[in-house]
């Protein structure tokens, strides 16, 4: 089990590499598992390999995701985040980056193991790149904290399989209060999710970055 203040292993580039390719083809053995046809013998034999490489994985154990050393942005190190980390197969990942005026932006296109009604985005998929995006946002403001309200306004489907773009700001801070809000777009351009939020900044962050 994982804990917030577990010391976290820190990768550098080298380390790190080999471990973004080795989620990166179990995000595509995620996306092949969703929509294989092979029959029962064959989802067996490969369900037994996969089995014999979980263990030799799991030979070697962390208490807790590793973190990345980087010279960008805060959670850029998190390389376990389930939107962002390139070491977490179940992130698409989203490649947030933060522009100069602290608007947070990303592309990113969603696969059918996203899918919530037939053909289109998971609901609850869209809130959690929109909590990451607008936590960032928030972040970019000083130290950031933790999602005390998410509200989501549905517009449309968001359509899977194809380029979205994911913006998000901060708005304005009131003491251990940060607003954000931001939108989830298609290809063409068109809003489909809104989101509004307020992060509330832990007294025990303040003690950590102070
Ligand atoms: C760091 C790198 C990041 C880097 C970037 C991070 C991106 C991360 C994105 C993912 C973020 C997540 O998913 S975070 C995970 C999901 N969220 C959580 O699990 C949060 C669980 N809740 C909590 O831990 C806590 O309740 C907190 C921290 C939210 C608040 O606790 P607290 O600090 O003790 O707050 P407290 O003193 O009671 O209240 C302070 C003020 O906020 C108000 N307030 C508190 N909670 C709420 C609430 N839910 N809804 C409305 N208002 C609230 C209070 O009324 C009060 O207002 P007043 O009386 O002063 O006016």
């Amino acid at each position: 089990m994982s804990g917030a203040m577990t010391e976290r292993h820190m990768l550098g580039e080298d380390e790190a590499a080999p471990l973004a390719g080795l989620a990166a083809r179990v995000r595509a053995l995620t996306e092949a598992a969703v929509l294989t046809g092979v029959g029962a013998d064959e989802a067996r034999a490969v369900a037994d390999e996969i089995a014999a490489l979980t263990e030799r994985l799991r030979a070697v154990r962390r208490d807790a995701p590793p973190f990345l050393v980087t010279d960008g942005h805060r959670m850029d190190r998190q390389g376990g985040n389930p939107v962002t980390g390139v070491l977490n197969p179940i992130a698409p990942p989203v490649d947030l980056d933060v522009t100069a005026d602290g608007i947070v932006r990303a592309e990113f296109t969603l696969s059918d193991v996203y899918e919530g009604p037939p053909s289109y985005v998971h609901g609850g998929m869209s809130a959690m790149v929109l909590d990451q995006a607008l936590g960032m946002a928030a972040a970019q403001t000083g130290v950031g904290g933790m999602t005390a309200t998410l509200e989501l306004r549905y517009r449309r489907p968001t359509p899977l399989g194809v380029p979205l773009t994911v913006e998000a700001k901060a708005s304005r801070v009131e003491g251990r209060k940060i607003y954000a809000s931001g939108t989830i777009a298609g290809p063409d351009g068109r809003v489909t999710v809104e989101a509004t939020a307020m992060f509330v900044t832990p007294q025990h962050f303040l003690v950590h970055e102070r």
